[in-house]
């Protein structure tokens, strides 16, 4: 009855029958229908909401909700026709074998500040198993206590550890202006004498699968496992103007993680110099970007594309955004633990 007084036309001049009364009705109920139907088509998945970007820009964050139904594919390359590596694919093998006849020796560089002396071992020990095994590689590992790598991690035949004292203060805020300045003076002296390639890794990271010969390449930048598949809207660039890391709307293809790049010696002293600059300019304006200097490294390789993209096997971490992967090469500690509770970080060792 309290449906039938609500289908009720108003009194007026125009006559209305029981028959129409239930027309309207049923129309009504119809409309009804379909249109709570579309909304549960929409809401099915529910939105990756990005909260990676420091909590700067809440206003971008709010804006930038979309929804990711399936799992992004594997491409095998970018659209400037760089090679984009999966560690198992019959590309990356046939690199390796090409690579493996060549006497090539490539440098790790990693930063050991303050407290994250607690993670240099795990770093260098799985970087022995899984780190171009079979390669010739040389570590480098910057420090303000040299006496934490005593005694010396025991190394494989080809591989050897250089440690540099620096003298830095810990804190990744006060790290942040200085990491790529410390990087261009390594790479002038000893890297640059010493090793045709080099890659820069936080030392908060274990190596879990291999990461071969695949990886070498003139400018290598690696896939944030967070944004990977998503859409360049969601992107967490400079966006305000104030920085000299700033990017336009209609600039970017992908969004890079500061965990790991590198390439050949001379590229990436370019890509450090020019980013060590930017740098520089910003700190002389009392400004800093808002990813840091993970901002600064995209906003160097939005200019000079890199030559071989490394999926987002080659930097992972525990997350509900980040991208699912075939297998997980480089894993970061700081960055998942953070994201953890007491229980769960005790549980994988953080
Ligand atoms: C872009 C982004 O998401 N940045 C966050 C993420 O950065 P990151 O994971 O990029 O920062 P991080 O703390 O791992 O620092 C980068 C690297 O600098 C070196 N290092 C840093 C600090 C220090 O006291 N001593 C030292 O040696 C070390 O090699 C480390 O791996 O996590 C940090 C905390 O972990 C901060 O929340 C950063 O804002
Ligand atoms: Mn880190």
């Amino acid at each position: 009855m309290a449906l039938l007084a609500f289908c009720k036309t108003p009194a007026g001049p125009v006559r209305v029958t029981r028959l129409q009364v239930v027309l309207y009705c049923f129309l009504f109920f119809l409309i009804i229908y379909f249109l709570r139907g579309r909304n549960i088509a929409v809401s099915i998945k529910s939105p990756r909401l990005i909260v990676h970007d420091l909590g700067k820009s809440k206003e971008r964050l709010k804006t930038h909700v979309s929804t990711k139904t399936t799992a992004p594919p594997m491409p095998l390359e970018t659209s400037w026709g760089a090679p984009l590596v999966w560690g198992d694919s019959s590309k990356s093998a046939r690199r390796r074998a090409k690579l493996a006849e060549r006497e090539i020796r490539t440098g790790l560089v990693a930063l050991v500040v303050g407290t994250y002396a607690k993670f240099v071992r795990r770093f260098l020990l799985s970087a022995e198993t899984y780190f171009l095994p079979d390669q010739m590689v040389t570590y480098y590992i910057l420090t303000d206590n040299p006496r934490t790598l005593d005694p010396p991690v025991k190394l494989g035949p080809g591989r050897k550890l250089t440690v540099i004292y620096i003298t830095e203060l810990p804190g990744w805020s006060r790290l942040t202006y200085r990491r790529m300045s410390l990087l261009v003076d390594t790479i002038r002296s000893p890297i640059s004498k010493e090793v045709q390639y080099v890659f820069c890794a936080d030392v908060d990271q274990e190596f879990v699968a291999p990461v071969g010969a695949e990886i070498l390449g003139d400018l290598v930048a690696t896939l944030h496992p967070e944004l990977y598949g998503m859409p360049r809207n969601t992107f967490p660039y400079q966006v305000e103007e104030f920085s000299v890391a700033h990017v336009e709307d209609d600039e970017g293809d992908y969004y890079y993680t500061s965990e790991l790049y590198g390439g050949k010696v001379s590229h990436v002293y370019m890509l450090a110099h020019a980013c060590s600059l930017l740098i520089l300019q910003d700190q002389a304006n009392g400004v800093m970007a808002r990813g840091l200097e993970e901002s600064y490294l995209n906003r160097y390789l939005i200019n000079h594309r890199p030559t071989r993209v490394l999926s987002p096997e080659y930097s992972w971490w525990v997350s509900d955004m980040a991208a699912d992967v075939p297998v997980q090469r480089l894993v970061s500690l700081g960055r998942q633990c953070g994201a953890l509770d007491q229980d769960k970080r005790d549980k994988i060792r953080c």
